[in-house]
């Protein structure tokens, strides 16, 4: 059985963390009944305050960080998943409570398990990753509640992130007017490349405005939480959707309950993490329809495993545009 290089996290005496390269064996790989073959994992957001150790996401060390890969599955002992087939994994603890991702190889529970649609390469499903998963979920959440392109616009924030970059991609190929909030105006051109028709700054959103503001928009996808999502609330058109999935401006919610009780808006929370396996199978299916891959190309970059530590520190700074493909071999 051959060794392989994973990226792994251990707790240090003065309590802190620490971050190296191993080779490891098989043997050295945690509890599970399937043993995949990584070859492709990426870095999302999450994972770089794992490995900086920005916040609290590793629950038991030594850790091998990584909330996503796809690669081949080399054994199993579930009867529902052969060798030889290609997988996906988004989340369901890995990078938090099970080693994840940024490894040459994991075992891993069948059940966390996604059979990859034939259409997409396991390189492609990693530059869609975690954060085109979620954006999808968000956008299924949207439809569920009734949203279509003619209920009228759908705004996106964090748009040139991960989610908000797949976020924009999706609406606009769906055929939703797309309105992107981001901290890059730099980035403008990108994002009207991928579909957007107008770019908002996110200074606008930063402090809490009036409970109700003039309404703009029939949905969004939020990765930001905190007075982002409280202002995307009090913009948002009567019975519209909002769809939350991430704190990357902060865990509160100063909002108040003037755009329920008054505009009948709903807000929808996105679990991409222990979502339900039947969902996760739609998501994927859905992406392997809508995802255009020469747009993908343009929202991805590759990076090798060495490189990981400082991408995460980029990335927690906001100075990654889309999506960063990992190549665990490297
Ligand atoms: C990748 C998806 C997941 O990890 S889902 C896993 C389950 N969710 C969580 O665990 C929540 C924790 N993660 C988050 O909150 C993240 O925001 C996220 C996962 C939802 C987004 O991840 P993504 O991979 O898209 O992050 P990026 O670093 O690529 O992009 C972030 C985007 O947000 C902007 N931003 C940062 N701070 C703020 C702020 N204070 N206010 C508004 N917007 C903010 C950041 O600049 C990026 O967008 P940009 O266009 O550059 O403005």
């Amino acid at each position: 059985m051959d060794d392989f290089q994973a990226l792994v996290i251990e707790k240090n005496e003065a309590g802190g963390q620490s971050v190296s390269f191993r080779r490891l064996g098989e043997d050295a790989l945690p509890e599970g009944n399937v043993v995949v073959r990584t070859e492709w994992s990426s870095l999302n957001y999450k994972d770089a305050l794992a490995i900086t150790g920005e916040a609290p996401i590793v629950r038991r060390f030594p850790m091998v960080p990584g909330i996503d890969l796809a690669g081949i599955v080399e054994r199993s002992d579930d009867p529902a998943i052969a060798p030889g087939e290609r997988v996906v994994l988004n989340g369901c603890g890995a990078g938090e409570e099970h080693w994840g991702g940024l490894a040459g190889k994991a075992r891993l529970r069948g059940e966390w398990l996604v059979p990859l649609p034939a259409a997409l390469s396991t390189r492609q499903a990693m530059a869609i990753g975690t954060a085109g998963y979620t954006a999808m979920l968000c956008i299924m959440a949207l439809e569920q509640a009734g949203i279509n392109p003619a209920s009228g616009p759908v705004v996106v924030s964090g748009a040139s992130g991960g989610v908000g970059s797949l976020a924009v991609m999706l609406l606009a190929k769906l055929g939703y007017e797309v309105l992107a909030i981001t901290g890059q105006p730099e980035e403008s051109q990108y994002l009207k490349a991928l579909g957007a028709t107008a770019i908002l700054h996110r200074d606008e959103f930063a402090k809490t405005g009036k409970p109700l503001e003039r309404a703009r928009w029939a949905g969004a996808v939020d990765v930001a939480g905190g007075a982002m999502l409280a202002n995307i609330c009090a913009r948002t058109m009567p019975r519209g959707v909002v769809t939350a999935c991430g704190l990357a401006a902060g865990m509160d919610f100063p909002a108040t309950v003037a755009p329920f009780i008054l505009r009948g808006i709903s807000l929808v929370g996105i679990d991409s993490v222990y979502c339900p396996r039947e969902k996760r199978m739609t998501a994927w299916a859905r992406l392997a329809e809508l995802v255009d891959r020469n747009l993908l190309e343009t929202a991805a970059r590759e990076i090798a495993l060495a490189d990981v530590p400082a991408w995460a520190q980029a990335l927690l700074k906001g100075d990654v545009r889309g999506r960063i493909v990992v190549d665990p071999r490297r």
